[in-house]
């Protein structure tokens, strides 16, 4: 299916060709053929879009057109529109609705954006096939016997099955890129501070970042122009000028590739790659080096430590982000029955330890015991943990268990500690390796997509399909991911590559993903 980008039609809505309403008409006619199989959308606003296109197509007509009406976006479920609900794919949340829009939100509907819906993704974006969503599984666009990818999912799934023009996404270690590279969108992850966080559902606060997934690099550009830039409500936003990423693009790819340099870490093409990835990957770079790239070898030591780094980082993040959701002032709250059958267990399992110690004659571990059984004496902590058991899947438990285990006494410095050390080892890595070449060229994914359910048993290692994608998180760089072709064991599937760059240089990422689309085409 070759579905037009934002930028085709807005050319078409400019010459009187189409119209907003008719777009989003189009799209819904889609979403109505596929989303049910897909599960990539979790609502759609089948009203407020199509009013809206309507109001925006009015405005037209009155000479007031928004610079970019007639974009149709699909949001992830963890980015808050207001009055809308925002579940982050948890049950927690399954009855929560916004009470503002995020700050990207409310720059893109200024611009004339239409939102047609909240797409699917991981639970609090905890995953990497978007399995652990509490609403199912999305399925991949091209062949529905594999995952999309994650925590994304979604996103990718609506931008490649033809529901939107373009998706917001979340990438706090892959999330953006890998789903990009699963189902052929372009992706990016913008530099950590580029975008506001301001209405996202936190997951890991210093490695969250908000970007774009589309069709093509310029749609990327269009959306990263209204999104991108400091803002009063996130105070890890970057106060850094934001230039006019669609007019980067106003360069030849001659001009962007002659002596531009290359690095090819070396440990991204290290065993355990899937060998027609490497060859992928390496063909691209052979492309550009015949349009007069200056290509190179480096080395990210440290790359080999990113994955475990991430997750003790991320989880411990996580654990502390997560602990609001107690059932009272946020989400899932158990039934009142249910809390008092807690309480009761905990009370009969307090009193037998106790008769216990007593008969052990072990008197302070029995005087411990009744002083807990005080403080059971309130159904505050059984609401809490009959909430947070039945709100959370298993996924975000065993990192919040992770997570509350690093942070703990006793293991903090050990892991915690030594994991924010290995963190400023790797974002040396980059640091040197931009000394000697202006971007870094890497497969974005170890594998192509994989089946459902053929991870789902193995937390480690579908943890180690984001051995690519988290060092650029655990760094705070750039990193687009661009399409490549499909993969020639499994010709449904799309093979992706990112390019990474240094902190804010985005242009320049984007004028190489343009480059790659174009040698591609051609
Ligand atoms: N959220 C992400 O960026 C995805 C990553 N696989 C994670 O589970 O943390």
């Amino acid at each position: 299916m070759n579905m037009p980008t934002f930028a085709e039609a807005h050319r078409a809505i400019e010459q009187g060709e189409t119209s907003c309403e008719e777009l989003v008409s189009s799209f819904l006619q889609r979403i109505d053929e596929r989303n049910e199989e897909l599960n990539a959308l979790l609502t759609v606003d089948r009203d407020g879009a199509l009013n809206h296109a309507r109001y925006l197509d009015s405005q037209r007509e009155r000479g007031n057109a928004r610079p970019l009406s007639g974009l149709v976006l699909a949001v992830k479920d963890n980015i808050c529109i207001r009055g809308q609900q925002v579940t982050a794919g948890s049950k927690m949340l399954a009855n929560f609705s916004s009470l503002y829009d995020a700050t990207v939100i409310e720059r893109l509907r200024e611009a004339g954006a239409i939102f047609i819906g909240k797409a699917n993704c991981d639970e609090f974006g905890m995953g990497s096939s978007n399995e652990t969503s509490h609403f199912g599984p999305v399925r991949h666009p091209h062949d529905t016997e594999f995952v999309p990818g994650g925590s994304s999912g979604g996103s990718a799934t609506a931008v490649a099955a033809g529901f939107c023009h373009i998706a917001l996404g979340s990438d706090t270690g892959g999330s953006i890129r890998q789903p990009s590279a699963f189902c052929g969108t372009v992706g990016l992850k913008p530099t950590y501070g580029r975008v506001s966080r301001s209405g996202l559902v936190a997951y890991a606060s210093s490695l969250d970042t908000i970007g774009p997934m589309a069709r093509s690099v310029e749609d990327i550009a269009t959306v990263l122009n209204i999104i991108a830039g400091e803002d009063a409500s996130d105070s890890t936003s970057a106060p850094v000028d934001v230039p006019d990423y669609l007019e980067a693009l106003d360069v030849t790819v001659g001009d962007t590739v002659s002596g531009l340099r290359v690095g090819i870490p070396k440990e991204y093409f290290a065993e355990g790659i899937d060998p027609d990835i490497d060859r992928m990957v390496r063909a691209q770079v052979e492309a550009l080096e015949d349009d007069g790239a200056v290509v190179h070898e480096v080395s990210l030591p440290h790359t080999e430590h990113g994955v475990a780094t991430y997750y003790l980082l991320a989880t411990a993040e996580a654990s502390s982000n997560l602990a609001r959701y107690d059932g009272i002032r946020y989400g899932h709250r158990a039934s009142e029955e249910d809390t008092v059958e807690v309480l009761q267990e905990q009370r009969a399992e307090l009193k037998e330890a106790k008769q216990e110690a007593e008969r052990n004659g072990n008197a302070q571990r029995a005087e411990r015991i009744a002083t807990q059984l005080k403080d059971t004496n309130s159904t505050l902590d059984a609401l809490y943990t009959r909430s947070r058991t039945e709100g959370f899947g298993e996924e975000v438990k065993r990192r919040i268990m992770l997570g509350t285990y690093v942070l703990s006494e006793g293991y903090y410095d050990k892991y915690y500690e030594k994991a924010q050390r290995v963190r400023t080892l790797i974002r040396h890595d980059f640091d040197r390796a931009f000394e000697s070449c202006d971007v870094l060229i890497a497969p974005t994914t170890p594998t192509p997509p994989f089946r459902l359910g053929e991870k789902t048993d193995d937390p480690l290692s579908m943890y180690l399909s984001d051995v690519f994608t988290v060092p650029a998180s655990l760094a705070g760089v750039p990193s687009l991911s661009v399409p490549i072709g499909r993969h020639p064991s499994e010709p449904n599937l799309p093979v992706g590559m990112q390019v990474i760059g240094r902190h804010f240089d985005e242009s320049l990422l984007l004028q190489v993903g343009q480059a790659v689309e174009r040698i591609n085409e051609g």
